[in-house]
């Protein structure tokens, strides 16, 4: 007899645990959903904490993680159900502080158990799919949304509303349909290296400040005092305008550039002040193809890690993450 195969559900919240607020308005996180009819699986819930994304922080990440990794001995996968808000960033989170090679796929809904259109269990049952796929293994963790697979690097929220609201250059690396009852995954890319960090606290502050055409620094000098570290949603391939140069020469924190653009590397192409090419000069350090909100996930295990500057630009311009 074939034996059952083991999935780990952890229910974090979000809007595919909610429903109308019974005491007050809106919709709020109550009941962590089920996944619907998996012949042959054996399936333990797990539920570390019940939240609105929005108020999940960098502890409740490696909270999760600290649990992923108890959990994937003792299982064949590991579905995360989250809130889309933030999950992108729990996402990532896990891919820098995973070790286990047990395939890790977190999704969400857009709409709540009681709407017309609740996606939750089509989002579920997809992403329990694909978790126990063969395929599957050695990716690192996926987010499957609306039958895409991907990757927690690139991933992004791309709609506020929208059913399929995850996007993100370059793209899916993989997909989920069904003929019948019978899942079909595909995927379009293959698994890469990888490595982990292991900080035992998440404590370090990284503030991120948001370019925009006639911004002078506001907000720039009250940030670098406050954070161990700063991320910049810069603009274009990682400019800024001039008078944000010589704060930036002048700061000892490490201060990472990204894009405000939705797609594209941060790469020092302009020798102009505030140019990409004067910041690295000055000290400032490209995220590469990191959003601003990710950069700022990678910095704050970095430094969590105790490292300085230096060896912080290593992993973000050397290093496969
Ligand atoms: N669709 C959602 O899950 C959005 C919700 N505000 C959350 O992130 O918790």
């Amino acid at each position: 007899m074939r034996e059952m195969k083991r999935l780990a559900v952890i229910h974090t919240g979000g809007t595919i645990a909610s429903r109308p607020n019974p005491n007050g308005p809106g919709v709020t996180p109550q009941t962590p959903p089920s996944v619907p009819g998996l012949p042959g699986v054996q399936v333990t819930d797990h539920q570390p904490f019940t939240l609105p994304s929005p108020h999940v922080t960098p502890t409740h990440m490696l909270t999760l993680a600290q649990l992923i990794e108890t959990l994937a001995p003792t299982h064949d996968a590991v579905v995360v159900t989250h809130g889309t808000d933030t999950l992108e960033e729990t996402a990532f989170a896990l891919h820098l502080l995973l070790r286990t090679s047990t395939p890790v796929v977190l999704t969400g809904s857009m709409r709540h158990a009681e709407a017309a259109s609740w996606d939750g269990p089509g989002n579920l049952l997809d992403a329990a799919q694909v978790a126990l796929h063969p395929a599957t293994a050695g990716r690192g963790p996926l987010v499957v949304f609306g039958g895409d697979v991907f990757d927690a690097r690139t991933v992004t929220k791309v709609h506020s509303t929208a059913v399929d609201a995850f996007g993100g250059y370059p793209g899916p690396i993989g997909r989920i349909d069904r003929v019948g009852e019978t899942p079909q995954v595909r995927f379009f890319a293959s698994p890469e290296p990888r490595q982990s960090f292991t900080p035992v606290q998440l404590g370090a502050r990284v503030d991120i400040l948001y370019a925009y055409a006639g911004w002078t620094g506001e907000g720039y000098a009250e940030a670098a005092e406050r954070a161990d570290g700063l991320v910049i949603a810069a603009l274009g391939t990682g400019n800024l305008p001039g008078e944000l140069l010589p704060l930036i020469e002048t700061t000892e924190i490490p201060v990472v550039i990204a894009t405000r653009t939705h797609a594209g590397p941060v790469i020092p192409v302009y020798g102009y002040a505030g140019g990409g090419a004067t910041l690295v000069e000055a000290g400032a350090i490209p995220a590469s193809f990191l959003n601003a909100h990710k950069a700022r996930i990678l910095l704050l295990v970095l430094l969590s890690l105790g490292l300085n500057r230096d060896a912080i630009r290593r992993v973000f311009v050397d290093d496969p993450f």
